[in-house]
């Protein structure tokens, strides 16, 4: 007997309402309410009672244990950073998926979290495109990331990744490490210019907002490295940058009709009246999603005129440039692709760089040695190497283990993706058991990440050396030839390459992950090279005082304001 949906039983008590009116002298509205509530509350019995101990396919599978009796485990996931109550259930069941009926993401439909680095092969890579991603979840990420190659399916995708995969070879990021340098030493110029009149006034300790910092510098940069777009026109602030600016900050910020709108999204109404909800936050994003296309347009017209005026180099690698040699986008599927890789190129990054910020605050001793690190190898923002930044791909992977480790570490413990979620496409199986299409999924970086069964007793401890004692790995491309990407190379002796998720793995892994990997690694070097930071808020030491904003990445709800200070020398 299959479950039933939230929707289908508001429209089934909307329908049988309408006969009832008629029978008795009352009005739609006031048989409606009450065939709704009898309707509900039968939905629930058979939802939380029959359905799951009589008739689902996944009963024999293992729940999570202490369930409390009317929430389940709700309170925890919603309470709770997100992929945090995973980590526990991870120790708790060492079996390759956890049953769980109680996700709020989606609360009408069997759901299992895929645990096992066998379990996960499966989703993730032999079987990747039986499962898709859930409809409310497309529908929620569509207006703002755009309908590209993160939301595309099957044959679809397939085309579009094979299509842009050549923007995000190994050897043409090693190419945009200069271009990565200059931006970000360039960003670091106006924090220096504050932090020194702020300690002329005696207006110590200059305090800043690093995500916001952050998330301008990723912006920047996949704004000038994805589009090809002349590095001026972020100094210059040209106005379609300034606006997407605009648009991302007031888009990423977290307000109480958002949750409304998640609620609404995920449990009750169906996806094609979210749009009508009257309600300003969807108005907003419905506006600033018109707008972001307005502006992804003018940008795909000037690259194409550029390019036909031969005002751009046809060789370029830039995402843009790769998409629009391949000829075979329209120019809205353009737009939609522009969309994706401003989105899913800057917040996710921008959040890695505020995690890494954050740990090195609390741990003056690895702020130190990374400092070391950077100060010996690079002499300066401005010029880092004797020949500029020519060389400067070779001197950072090559020469400065210390800052890699402490990003691969950052990019473990922080995942900033701490959870994703797939549908079952079709009856399949994982691990052999029956798996019905329909069945959620839920994949759980954050968990995976922190697994004692797959790295050991001090998963739980944030420590770059664990990077540090594998044997030194030629720098290659994470992404090989399929574009499935690897992270073999760099998985700090742990048993298996899917105890690592923070990228996932698989045709559907993250296509930006060395070129987020780089950004991280430069940023993080110009930043550290220059300035000393403490948290502004010294209870925040205690991870569990950080509040998290509830999105797509897993980064602090206000920011995470730092005390800063200019280290001279450099
Ligand atoms: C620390 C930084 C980043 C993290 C943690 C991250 C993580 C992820 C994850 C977990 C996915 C898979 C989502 C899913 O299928 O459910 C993904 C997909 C994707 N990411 Fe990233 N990402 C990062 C940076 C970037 C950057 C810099 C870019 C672009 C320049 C990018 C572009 C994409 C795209 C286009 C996809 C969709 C790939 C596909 O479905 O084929 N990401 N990312």
């Amino acid at each position: 007997m299959p479950s039933v949906s939230l929707p289908t039983v508001l429209a089934f008590s909307a329908t049988l309402s309408y006969p009832l009116t008629k029978i008795g002298d009352t009005t739609y509205p006031s048989v409606f309410c009450r065939v709704y509530a009898i309707s509900l509350a039968l939905w629930a019995i058979y939802r939380f009672a029959l359905y799951p101990n009589l008739f689902s396919p996944l009963r024999h599978l293992p729940t999570v244990d202490g369930n409390s009796w009317w929430s389940r485990q709700s309170l925890r996931l919603l309470h709770e950073p997100r992929g945090v109550p995973q980590s526990d259930w991870y120790v708790v069941l060492l079996y390759f998926a956890i049953r769980d009926m109680d996700d709020p993401n989606v609360i009408n439909a069997e759901h299992i979290i895929v645990a096992s680095p066998d379990a996960l092969a499966e989703v993730l890579t032999t079987k990747s495109y039986q499962f898709k991603k859930p409809g409310p979840v497309v529908a929620a990420l569509k207006p703002i990331a755009g309908n590209g190659i993160l939301l595309s399916e099957g044959d679809q995708h397939k085309l579009q990744r094979k299509t842009l995969l050549p923007a995000f070879a190994y050897r043409h990021i090693k190419d945009l490490y200069g271009l990565m340098w200059d931006i970000s030493s360039y960003a670091i110029a106006p924090l220096t210019e504050a932090v020194a009149a702020a300690s002329k006034a005696d207006r110590q300790p200059y305090i800043v907002d690093i995500h916001e910092w952050s998330s301008k510098v990723t912006l920047d940069i996949i704004f000038v490295a994805g589009i090809g777009q002349d590095i001026d026109s972020v100094r210059n602030q040209d106005s379609n940058y300034r606006t997407l600016r605009r648009i991302y900050k007031a888009v990423f910020a977290q307000s109480i009709q958002d949750t409304i709108l998640f609620v609404l999204r995920f449990w009750i109404l169906p996806a094609w009246l979210m749009p009508y909800v009257p309600l300003k936050r969807n108005m907003e994003i419905s506006k600033a999603a018109r707008t972001l296309r307005d502006i992804c347009r003018q940008l795909i017209r000037q690259k194409k005129s550029d390019l036909e005026s031969e005002l751009a180099n046809k060789t370029e690698k830039d995402i843009l440039t790769v998409a629009l040699s391949y000829g075979g986008f329209t120019e809205d599927e353009l737009i939609e692709q522009l969309l994706t890789f401003l989105v899913a190129g800057h917040e996710t990054t921008a959040t890695a760089l505020t995690w890494a910020v954050y740990v090195l605050s609390k741990n003056p001793d690895m702020q130190a040695r990374l400092r070391d690190e950077v100060r010996t190898n690079l002499s300066s923002p401005s010029s880092p190497s004797p020949n500029g930044t020519e060389d400067l791909a070779a001197l950072i992977d090559n020469n400065m283990p210390y800052l890699h480790a402490l990003c691969q570490e950052v990019l473990r413990y922080f995942a900033p993706v701490p959870i994703t979620s797939r549908e079952a496409v079709v009856d399949t199986s994982i691990n052999g058991t029956p798996i019905p299409a329909g069945t959620q999924i839920t994949i759980c970086p954050r968990a995976t990440n922190h697994d004692v069964s797959l790295w050991g007793n001090d998963a739980q401890v944030f420590n770059p050396d664990r990077y540090l004692s594998q044997p030194k790995q030629a720098q290659t491309d994470p992404l090989d030839e399929s574009g499935y990407g690897d992270s073999s190379k760099k998985n700090a002796g742990t048993r298996s390459n899917y105890a690592t998720l923070t990228f996932l793995h698989g045709p559907r892994s993250c296509i930006g992950q060395s070129f987020s990997k780089s950004e991280l690694a430069i940023m993080l070097a110009t930043l550290v090279g220059r300035f000393e930071f403490a948290l502004a808020d010294e209870s925040l030491k205690d991870e569990k005082k950080l509040k998290f904003r509830r999105g797509a990445t897993n980064r602090p709800l206000n920011g995470l304001n730092v005390k800063v200070t200019l280290v001279e020398g450099w």
